[in-house]
Order: C-alpha cells, then sequence, then structure tokens
C-alpha cells in the first residue's frame, strides 16, 4: 500500500497498477466509428493499441478498412453485440490480454446499433473489472444526420446518455446553428456530457485517450441486477410496428433480426466472384436501391478496373474511393443495412449488375 514512492527496480516486476485502458466508441450506423479508429490508430505514435471491432454484419467490411495495425489488431466475431457480448467479448478481451507482446491500450469499435450499456457491464461485472479499466466511452453523433427523432432508435439515444464524450462529428456538412442545435440537445439528454466537434474524427488524442472519464460507481446498482438477469435481453418496449419475423431465410445461423435491441434494423450481405458491370452498378445505386436502405458499406470489384473500390453510403449520400487490392483473389462484397429490408429484391438488383 505504500510503495507508491519505491524507487524503481530491476528485480521488482513492472507490476501495472492498474488495468489494461479500454476505450469503447460507440455511435449510432455512419456516424463515422471506423473513421475515428482510424485517426486513433494513425496518430497513436508508440502506444501498441489492439483492436476489438464488432460488425453489424456478416462480413468483416471495417477490419479490411482499418490501417495496418500488423498484428496489433484483432476482430470480435460479427453479429450483433447482445450475441457476441458475454462470450465473444470476453474471450477476446482475454486473448488480448494474454498475448506476449507489449499492449498499452485496448480500444473496442462497437456496431452502430448497440446499447453500449450491456459491453459496460460486461467489463465491470465479470473477472474483467480487475485486468482492465474502462477508460470512457465515446459517442459518435453524426452532426448532419442527426435529428431530435434519433432515428427512432432506442440505442442511439443510449449511446449518447452512456458517452462519457459526445463527438459531434461531420462537422463539415453541417451550418453552425445545426450544431447549436445538437449541443443543447446532447446536454439536456446527458447532464455533464463532454462535447467535442469533428471532422473525419480528427481530435487530439489526450483529448479523448487515458482520460479516465467512466463513472464507473454508477453502474454497480445495474452490475448486480444483471447477474440476477443472467444476461437476459433488455427487453424495450417497441411500438413501432417493425416486423422481426420475416428474415429467418437468412442463409447462415446469424439471427440479428431477432433482438429487439437492433431497433428493427437488419443487415443483409452480399458476396460475389464475379466483378460488378461499373454501369450496372451506378444504375442500381442511383435508380434502384430501396430508399430503407440506411448504411452500406463493400468492397466492390468493376470489370473494367484494376483497382478495388470502397463503397460507403450513409443516409442520402455514398462514396466510391479507388484503392489498390491487398490480395490477389479479387472479389465483392457488400452489407446493406436498413428497416424492413427486402432480401431478395437486394439479391436479384445485385445479381443483375454482375458481368
Ligand atoms: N463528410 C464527412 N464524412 C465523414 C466524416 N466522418 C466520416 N465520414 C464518412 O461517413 C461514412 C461512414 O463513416 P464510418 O467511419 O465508416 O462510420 P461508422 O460509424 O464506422 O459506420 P458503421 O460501421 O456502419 O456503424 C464514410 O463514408 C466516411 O468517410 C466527416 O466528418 N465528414
Amino acid at each position: 500500500m505504500t510503495q507508491l514512492t519505491a524507487p524503481k527496480s530491476d528485480i521488482i516486476p513492472d507490476i501495472p497498477k492498474r488495468g489494461m485502458p479500454v476505450t469503447i466508441i460507440t455511435g449510432f450506423l455512419g456516424s463515422g466509428k471506423t473513421t475515428l479508429l482510424n485517426q486513433i490508430l494513425q496518430n497513436k505514435e508508440d502506444l501498441k493499441v489492439a483492436v476489438l471491432v464488432n460488425e453489424f454484419g456478416d462480413i468483416n467490411i471495417d477490419s479490411q478498412l482499418l490501417i495496418s495495425t500488423d498484428d496489433d489488431m484483432m476482430e470480435l466475431s460479427n453479429g450483433c453485440i447482445c450475441c457476441t457480448i458475454n462470450d465473444g467479448l470476453v474471450d477476446a478481451v482475454y486473448r488480448i490480454l494474454e498475448r506476449d507482446e507489449r499492449i498499452d491500450y485496448m480500444v473496442i469499435e462497437t456496431t452502430g446499433v448497440a446499447d453500449p450499456l450491456p459491453i459496460v457491464l460486461t467489463f465491470l461485472g465479470t473477472e474483467l473489472r480487475d485486468l482492465t479499466n474502462i477508460d470512457s466511452i465515446l459517442t459518435l453523433v453524426d452532426a448532419e444526420a442527426f435529428n431530435s427523432e434519433h432515428f427512432q432508435s432506442e440505442a442511439a439515444l443510449k449511446q449518447i446518455n452512456y458517452g462519457d464524450i459526445i463527438l459531434l462529428n461531420k462537422t463539415d456538412l453541417v451550418g453552425e446553428e445545426k450544431l447549436v442545435e445538437l449541443e443543447s440537445f446532447v446536454k439536456e439528454t446527458k447532464a455533464g456530457a463532454k462535447i467535442l466537434r469533428t471532422c473525419h474524427g480528427k481530435v487530439a488524442l489526450p483529448l479523448i485517450l487515458d482520460v479516465d472519464l467512466t463513472p464507473k460507481e454508477e453502474y454497480s446498482s445495474l452490475i448486480e441486477e444483471d447477474s440476477h438477469e443472467h444476461h437476459h435481453h433488455d427487453h424495450h418496449d417497441h411500438h413501432e410496428h417493425h416486423d422481426h419475423h420475416d428474415h429467418h431465410d437468412h442463409h447462415d445461423h446469424h439471427h440479428h433480426s431477432n433482438h429487439l435491441e437492433n431497433d428493427g434494423f437488419i443487415s443483409i450481405s452480399f458476396q460475389s466472384d464475379k466483378p460488378f458491370d461499373v454501369h450496372k452498378f451506378e444504375t442500381f445505386l442511383n435508380e434502384e436501391m430501396p430508399e430503407n436502405v440506411f448504411r452500406a458499406k463493400g468492397i466492390l470489384w468493376f470489370s473494367d478496373s484494376e483497382l478495388r473500390h470502397i463503397f460507403q453510403l450513409s443516409g442520402p449520400r455514398y462514396q466510391l474511393n479507388a484503392d489498390e487490392w491487398s490480395t490477389t483473389n479479387r472479389q465483392n462484397q457488400l452489407v446493406f443495412i436498413g428497416r424492413n429490408l427486402d432480401k431478395n429484391e437486394i439479391y436479384s438488383q445485385l445479381n443483375n449488375c454482375l458481368l
């Protein structure tokens, strides 16, 4: 207890004074979580960062878009966080903690439809409590798309409620008035929230990392409840007419659509070893794609291009950026996220774009 001032000795091993710091990045679909994570990885200098990415979709697009982090990258299995939370998350954290090489910091990117609470409780309510230290929950808000209806999503609101720092991102797309409006909404929703404005997730890392802002004591009553409930899902009252029943023909064993936690959002994945015709794909984007696609992302292969194309759609905007293939086997990988999506319709539209 009194060794705080003890001289550093080579004989005494370097025992960490507290657990590994963990930053949780959350924020609604397309708000800029992966962009922020890339900023962190690009500016972390000598800090060894382990990354956990949980993606809402069956294909790991995000992990392919993260800048290379050698071997300090690790990904969580896909799916909704409520499925992977107990086994997947705890196991993945243990795998990182047990590595031989030095790791200084852990960053977790949640899915856009995740409620951050079960993640926090997993850290605070298991043995991870002593091995890790939740540093802060960062919540990204798309300053252009977000409004007081918060996408009719409980998760979007909870992300702000549990956020220790709220990053109002995409400031380039809105004027001062909207930013002020959002700031007052955030302050009303979450008293005392620390708010930062960002463009493409650019922020000085000392403002967001190692800030020790998560008020762990405020979660203690919830931890007890959680253990009594044995991780039963927190069933919110959903009055909307979301249909959670017609997606059982999903080709694999993930059942995202069965979970109320996803606020009615489902993800549809498409993969093909054939290239797209770029003109047909453009027609699909501009004329055919259902309006209820809220978010889409993909790695695209066009027949007349030697490059891979990164496709990003968030709300009304999309981008197609070219870069180099890192692998020799080319393919198309796409994920579409939205409410009430017709999987077969999208599949047949995309199949029509193939060469
Ligand atoms: N104009 C503008 N675009 C941005 C900004 N930040 C991110 N974007 C773009 O918004 C899109 C979504 O960004 P991501 O970082 O992938 O968002 P995300 O939160 O990880 O998305 P999900 O993984 O689907 O939840 C991408 O096309 C980004 O380039 C910004 O500040 N301004």
